[in-house]
């Protein structure tokens, strides 16, 4: 299934959470369920933290890079446009915030995202991180479409 990453042009495309080009990174793959955004991803044995659970920083940037996905296609969405059409939306985390509800075990994840708020150049995601049925973590995450001076002083 073709995924919003699969969108991202090359030169976006080395993120640690999504990038496609980075051979160490998580390369998660993130797709709609009707109004839902979802990803799956199946942590390693070193990402552990707790043995037989996942590190909380990897569950962290999970819920980063689902939800930065997220928005560029809600606003693609929102606009009845293709991923792949211009002008670009590309975004960047402005905040993170995390809530850890129940250890996470190693073992498929499912993370499921819903659109809280499209306003200007942000969107606001809420996301949350399954183990099978049991909702482990839930997030939320401001989403800032990535200014043109982003990375320059
Ligand atoms: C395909 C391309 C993407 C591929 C890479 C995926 C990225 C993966 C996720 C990441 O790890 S990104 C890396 C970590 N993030 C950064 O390095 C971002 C660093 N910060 C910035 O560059 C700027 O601070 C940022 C772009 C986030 C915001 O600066 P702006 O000058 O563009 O924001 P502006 O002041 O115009 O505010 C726009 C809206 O965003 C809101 N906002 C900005 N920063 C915020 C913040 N930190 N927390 C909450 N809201 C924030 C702000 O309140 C406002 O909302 P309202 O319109 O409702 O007033």
């Amino acid at each position: 299934m073709d995924a919003f990453q699969d969108h991202y042009p090359e030169n976006v495309s080395h993120c640690y959470g999504c990038g496609s080009k980075n051979k160490h990174g998580h390369q998660i793959k993130t797709h709609w369920e009707g109004d839902e955004t979802v990803t799956r991803f199946t942590p390693e044995p070193y990402h552990t933290s707790v043995p037989g659970f996942a590190y909380g920083g990897l569950i962290a940037s999970l819920i980063d890079c689902h939800s930065t996905g997220t928005a560029a296609a809600a606003m693609y969405r929102q606009e009845g446009r293709d991923m792949d059409s211009l002008p670009a939306f590309r975004f960047v985390t402005g905040s993170l915030h995390v809530d850890f509800l129940k250890p996470t075990p190693l073992g498929e994840l499912t993370l499921r995202g819903t659109v809280k708020e499209i306003k200007g150049r942000k969107v606001v995601v809420e996301c949350t991180v399954f183990a099978g049925d049991v909702a482990t973590a839930r997030g939320e995450v401001v989403a800032v479409q990535m200014p043109e001076s982003f990375g320059q002083s």
